[in-house]
C-alpha cells in the first residue's frame, strides 16, 4: 500500500493575462490504502490535482511522492491507475483486447495480479469477452475501462469523475463494485466527484477544495461502517459536506 504525499505544491498555468495560479501552497497526505474523495466548485483545480499526482503535469514548485517514488516513476512502474469520465476504448478491439492493452508495454506482456478472465468477472462482464465497445451500453463500457485501469494491479487509483456520465442506477451499481474492488486490491484512492452522495458513500474522508488559488477548506472524516446503505445517515453527511462547500464549516 502506498501513501500519496503533496508538500508545498505550487502550480500555475499560462493565461492570456499572465499566469493562473491554481495551487500556491498545497499540502495533502493520503494514508496508504485509504479512500479519499475530492469535491469542490467547477474549475477549482480537482483534475489538475489528480494530473499532478499522476505525473501527467509537473508542479511549478513543491514535491509529490507516491510512496518513495516521484509520480512519473510511479506511473512508469505501473503503480498508478487513472480513469476519467470517458471510457476511451479502442473500437476495433474486443472487451478482452481493450483490457489486455493495459498489460502490453513496449511489446512486453506484464504479469497481472489477476487473470483477464478474473478481472472481467469482477467487473460483471462475464460473457461479453468477445464483444466490441459499440455493442455495449455506456455503463458496460465504463466497466471495461475500470477493468483496464485495474489490470496491472496499480497500488494507487486516480479517478476523475469516472461515473459522471452514467445514469443514477448504473452509477449506484458501479459504486458497490468499486468498493468491493478497492477492498480486494487494497489500493490508495483519490476520487474526484461532483456528486456528494457518491462522495459520502465511498470516502474514508472528503477533502473540500475551493478558491483561487485553491485551498483545502475542510477535511471531513467519514467513520460510518461500510457498506453505507442508511439513506438518513448518508443524507446527514451530505449536508455536512455541502455546508463545508458553501463555506459554512471549517
Ligand atoms: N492546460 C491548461 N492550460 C491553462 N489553464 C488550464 C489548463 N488546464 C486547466 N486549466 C485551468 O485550471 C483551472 C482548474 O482546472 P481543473 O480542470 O483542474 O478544474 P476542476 O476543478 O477539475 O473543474 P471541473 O470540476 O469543472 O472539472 C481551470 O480554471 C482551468 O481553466
Amino acid at each position: 500500500m502506498l501513501e500519496i504525499r503533496m508538500e508545498r505544491v505550487h502550480h500555475a498555468f499560462p493565461a492570456p493575462s499572465g499566469r493562473w495560479v491554481i495551487f500556491e501552497d498545497l499540502n495533502l497526505e493520503v494514508r496508504p490504502g485509504s479512500f479519499t474523495v475530492i469535491v469542490g466548485p467547477s474549475g477549482c483545480g480537482k483534475s489538475t490535482l489528480l494530473r499532478l499526482a499522476a505525473g501527467l503535469l509537473t508542479p511549478t514548485a513543491g514535491r509529490i511522492r507516491i510512496g518513495e517514488l516521484s509520480p512519473a516513476q510511479a506511473r512508469a512502474a505501473r503503480r498508478i491507475g487513472w480513469m476519467g469520465q470517458q471510457p476511451a476504448l479502442l473500437p476495433w478491439r474486443t472487451v478482452e483486447g481493450n483490457i489486455r492493452l493495459a498489460l502490453e508495454v513496449n511489446g512486453r506482456a506484464l504479469r497481472p495480479p489477476l487473470t483477464v478472465e478474473e478481472l472481467i468477472a469482477m467487473v460483471g462482464l462475464k460473457g461479453f469477452e468477445r464483444a466490441y465497445p459499440r455493442m455495449l451500453s455506456g455503463g458496460m463500457q465504463q466497466r471495461v475501462a475500470l477493468a483496464r485501469t485495474l489490470a496491472a494491479g496499480p497500488a494507487v487509483w486516480l479517478m476523475d469523475e469516472p461515473f459522471a456520465a452514467l445514469d443514477a442506477l448504473t452509477r449506484t451499481q458501479l459504486l458497490e463494485e468499486v468498493e468491493r474492488l478497492w477492498r480486494a486490491f487494497g489500493a490508495t484512492v483519490l476520487w474526484v466527484t461532483h456528486d456528494l452522495h457518491e462522495a459520502v458513500r465511498l470516502g474514508d474522508e472528503v477533502v473540500v477544495l475551493a478558491g483561487r488559488p485553491a485551498r483545502i477548506r475542510a477535511r471531513i472524516p467519514l467513520p460510518d461502517p461500510r457498506p453505507r446503505t442508511d439513506e438518513r445517515r448518508i443524507g446527514e453527511w451530505v449536508e455536512r459536506v455541502r455546508a463545508a462547500l458553501m463555506g459554512g464549516a471549517r
